[in-house]
């Protein structure tokens, strides 16, 4: 697991640190600036002419000492010191005694240029950034853009917010950012994970207290103890039943990726229940699932019901249609079940019509939109969606009191109680493609059935989903690659890595 941190935690964590442990500031100041030296000189660039661009924050104290660091070494090093001196740090005061002491050469005009440089270290702004840039500073960051240099990044691109990634104002492109000590959720979060580069993690020697992280990620090492253990004393009835209420007049395709999904995640039985117009080319294309079809036009009431009674987790949504068909089974289904309830794409539509009908269902219930679902589900625009989507998943699962999987590049989820909220770092933008939603929930639903904890139920369906994904996309390429590769490559997944 990989804990993420806010801005506000890694200052109380910094804090902590200094105040209470009794770890020097200018300590932690130089483990910093020296595993960036580290990680420079790993790279295979020219470090003959480097220029640092710091701010008066302790972010700019990293990169005093960063090119003090560096002048030691006999390399070319200029110092651009920005912004109001009088708003130094303490740190910053005695960085700067230091470098002087050391005849670091140091510039406070703002340069036209940096193309001379062949590396440039962007120590502007760290976790401290906290309204929009301006002034010298978005002009020093506009120099440091066109530069053609190789950036890199103390601690955050300077611009991003390190909370949501999203750029405020203007942000440095950064070749490779060094995160301190943990990674923020915006060197993760997009646009700031693009911004960053590739990011390295260095140790300098802070460590967050063990309690709960309030903000995390899987790593492939998490699968094998996370996932369902299987009995070798097994029936089909062990592995769970997954009912799926997907598709609408001839529309069979998410039922059929759904099912599949769930099959092949391990679900014992899955049982699809669709418009009847669907059943033949269904029963051709997935004869291991049973069927049970319906006339949108009069749904069986008591079918539905014997239906719902026999499953172990219900997937209720895709493909359906915005139509009165899913209104009267979203309605009904809310109403009776007490089992988890996946609740996807139309099914979301349909529930943003009327969100008063989660307040009936006693069961766990897990919400899979995307930004545009989500959008509709919080009667805003996708926009407002996408610069938060942390804040904007936690206010629905809140409110609601559901688990919310907000899809995106990055699929967030967010708990009812939101004691953690999952960032996940699987998955490529070949995932992009129709059919790879319904998959995910075929996913979630095959691992709630075999018994999942439902507290990491969610967490584990999206990493699964987007290695998956990854393994499809090194067979087919990013461009190719179809819904139908990410089912056919759950099992490499979930035999690598368990
Ligand atoms: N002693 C510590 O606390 C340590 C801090 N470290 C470094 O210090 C950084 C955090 O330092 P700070 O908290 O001083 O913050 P920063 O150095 O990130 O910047 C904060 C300063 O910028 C100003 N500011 C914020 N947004 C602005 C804007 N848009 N335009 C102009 N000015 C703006 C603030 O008023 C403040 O003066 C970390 O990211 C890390 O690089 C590390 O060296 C580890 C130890
Ligand atoms: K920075």
């Amino acid at each position: 697991m990989e804990r993420l941190v806010t801005a506000h935690e890694m200052q109380q964590f910094d804090a902590y640190t200094i105040n209470k442990v009794g770890l020097l500031s200018l300590v932690l100041m130089e483990r910093a600036a020296l595993a960036c030296l580290t990680q420079l000189e790993q790279q295979s660039i020219n470090l003959r002419h480097v220029a640092v661009c710091c701010g008066y924050g302790n972010n700019g104290g990293d990169g005093i000492a960063i090119a003090r660091l560096l002048k030691l070494r006999n390399i070319d090093v200029t110092l651009y010191l920005i912004g109001d001196p009088t708003r130094s740090t303490a740190e910053v005061v005695k960085q700067l005694n230091i470098a002087k002491a050391y005849h670091v050469p140091i510039m406070t005009t703002l340069p036209n240029d940096l193309s001379q440089y062949d590396v440039l270290i962007d120590a502007l702004f760290g976790v401290g950034l906290s309204r929009d840039i301006d002034g010298d500073f978005a002009a020093m960051i506009h120099t440091i853009n066109q530069s053609g240099a190789f950036v890199m990044s103390v601690d955050m691109p300077s611009g991003i917010s390190a909370d949501t990634g999203q750029i405020l104002g203007v942000a440095v492109k950064a070749d490779m950012t060094v995160a301190l000590a943990y990674k923020k959720l915006g060197l993760v979060l997009y646009p700031g994970a693009q911004y960053a580069g590739k990011v390295m993690l260095a140790d300098i020697g802070i460590y967050a207290n063990p309690s709960q992280a309030s903000y995390y990620s899987y790593l492939p090492c998490d699968l094998a103890e996370k996932l369902p253990k299987r009995a070798d004393y097994a029936n089909k009835g062990t592995f769970g039943k997954v009912l799926v209420i997907a598709g609408s007049n001839h529309m069979s395709g998410a039922a059929y990726f759904s099912a599949k999904a769930a099959y092949r995640t391990g679900s014992g039985l899955v049982h699809i229940y669709t418009p009847h117009a669907n059943r033949d080319i269904l029963s051709t294309q997935l004869p291991e699932a049973l069927i049970s079809t319906y006339q949108p036009d009069h749904i069986d009431t008591s079918k539905l019901s014997e239906l719902i009674q026999w499953a172990n987790v219900i997937v209720v949504g895709p493909g359906m249609g915005v139509s009165a068909a899913t209104q009267q089974i979203l309605t009904q289904l809310l109403a009776m079940a007490d089992q988890p309830i996946i609740i996807d794409a139309d099914g979301l539509n349909v529930l943003a019509q009327d969100l008063t009908l989660l307040d009936k269902h006693r069961g766990p219930i897990f919400v899979t939109p995307h930004l545009g679902e989500m959008a509709r589900l919080l009667n805003t625009n996708i926009k407002g969606i996408a610069s938060h989507l942390v804040a904007s998943a936690m206010q629905f699962s809140q409110h609601h009191q559901v688990t919310c999987i907000l899809k995106d590049t990055r699929t967030v989820i967010t708990s009812a109680d939101n004691c953690a909220v999952y960032i996940n770092q699987s998955g490529n933008n070949g995932m992009a493609t129709g059919g790879s939603g319904d998959v995910l929930t075929g996913i979630l639903a095959g691992l709630i059935a075999q018994g999942i904890d439902l507290d990491i139920a969610a967490p584990v369906s999206v990493y699964l989903h987007g290695l998956a994904g990854d393994h499809a996309a090194k067979k087919h390429g990013q461009y190719a690659m179809l819904a139908s590769d990410i089912i056919e490559h759950l099992s490499d997944v979930m035999t690598q890595y368990t």
